[in-house]
């Protein structure tokens, strides 16, 4: 590595190493941090606030370009994390340990998404040095709360004055990893819904055999939901559809037992379940359609099952479907980008739709035109994972593709 290259790594791990994971993150330490960072660069800093308490900063840096009639760029991040289980974890996840034989930097956030300011910051250091002036003004947003809904975040962010006043024409967001060697990029997210089911039935002594209980009218609602969940997933393993073309239903927790002071009672039968799923659609899936599903097939009243289906990610269209960017030649944002990426001797995979859900569909919602990127090819899909990690490697090639995205897109005359 040269001076400059290890002391980028070196950068990414002291972000890395503040403790950013919900339910209490550090937004104090990553401010201080990034604040800091973008001063050493000439950056301009803004920091706003959309809660009373201000305990949830939202950072613009800004990189004035030389023509502010022009609308602006605007490259966003989330400052905080999910949780991670350290005893599942080869490393610390906040170490940001990095493996001297493969590269591999372990932390949690390490590709969702705090790569993305260090990488952002780093290639702008990079066309600084190479004497680059921008035209366009570059905004880098690092908002709080994307994984949890983003209402104290990018939500509020995208209703207020100083958004508008950025007038920003174009945003790149997070994306996923790729395992390949092509970089992917998404042009819309799912809607995500958490669809909760209880169940009721007959309690008794737990050596009768009864009809209806609670866990055995819960388990026909998990069957009938999983051979659904299977017919979706098939399609996604043959190939014929992309992993968020489809509607993907995920039990993440469950629910049911008598609890004892050493765990659950043995020999009673609960007259309550419930389980809890996450439900995703994609923009062309019918909700309508969905709800009538759960209503008479997946929780029938007659067996017992009641529900609850709320929508978690908002930002839709009129029709309540999650809003698209134009990846063909009506939009030359799209052009410019794709271009970028050619010019860093990068091939894109054919623009997909994400799995889960970003900030970007608040911007997409107003109309903005806004990408999913995260340069990281070659990399297992490892975000809210076990060891996730990013290849000191994979890192750095990131910043030479950025320095080529944000010169296309800062210069781009439309
Ligand atoms: C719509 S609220 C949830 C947002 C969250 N984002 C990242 O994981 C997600 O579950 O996709
Ligand atoms: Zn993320
Ligand atoms: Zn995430």
């Amino acid at each position: 590595f040269t001076a400059l290259e290890s002391d980028q790594i070196a950068r990414f791990q002291e972000y890395l190493r503040i403790r950013t994971a919900h339910p209490s993150p550090d937004y104090a330490g990553a401010s201080a941090f990034l604040l800091h960072y973008a001063a050493s660069l000439g950056l301009h800093t803004t920091t706003l606030h959309f809660t009373p308490c201000k305990t949830k900063p939202l950072l613009l840096l800004t990189w004035r370009g030389s023509d502010p009639s022009l609308p602006s760029v605007l490259l966003n991040s989330h400052m905080d994390s999910v949780p991670a289980e350290p005893e599942h974890w080869a490393h610390p996840p906040f170490a940001a340990h990095r493996d001297p034989t493969t590269g591999r930097i372990y932390a949690r956030g390490a590709q969702d998404d705090k790569c993305l300011p260090v990488q952002y910051l780093e290639a702008i250091r990079g066309l600084q040095a190479a004497g680059f002036a921008p035209a366009r003004t570059i905004h880098i947003s690092l908002v709080p709360d994307e994984e949890i809904g983003g209402a104290d975040g990018f939500d509020k962010f995208a209703r207020s004055e100083e958004f508008r006043a950025l007038n920003i024409g174009f945003m790149l967001d997070e994306g996923q990893a790729s395992p390949t060697d092509v970089f992917r990029v998404f042009y819309a997210d799912r809607l995500v819904w958490r669809l909760v089911v209880k169940a009721a039935g007959a309690p008794g002594h737990g050596s009768r055999m009864l009809d209806g209980a609670a866990v055995d009218n819960l388990m026909d609602c998990v069957e009938t939901i999983a051979a659904f969940r299977d017919a979706q997933f098939r399609m996604v393993k043959s190939g014929e559809k992309g992993p968020g073309e489809v509607v993907s239903v995920n039990p993440v927790y469950m629910k049911a037992g008598i609890p004892s002071p050493t765990g659950f009672v043995m020999n009673m039968q609960p007259s309550e379940a419930e389980v809890g799923f996450d439900l995703r659609l994609p923009p062309t899936e019918d909700i309508e359609q969905i709800k009538r599903r759960v209503e008479e097939e997946w929780a029938p009243s007659h067996k017992n099952l009641t529900y609850e289906l709320v929508q978690k990610g908002p930002a839709t269209d009129v029709s309540g479907r999650p809003v698209s960017t134009a990846t063909n030649a009506s939009n030359p944002w799209w052009l410019t980008f794709e271009r970028a990426i050619a010019s860093a001797g990068g091939e894109l995979s054919k623009p997909e739709i994400l799995s889960s859900t970003t900030d970007s569909r608040f911007a997409r919602q107003l109309g903005i035109p806004a990408l999913g990127f995260s340069p990281m090819t070659r990399t297992p899909i490892l975000l809210h994972d076990h060891n996730e990690f990013l290849e000191d490697r994979v890192f750095l090639r990131g910043i030479q593709v950025y320095e080529h995205v944000i010169r296309a897109l800062s210069s781009f005359q439309g």
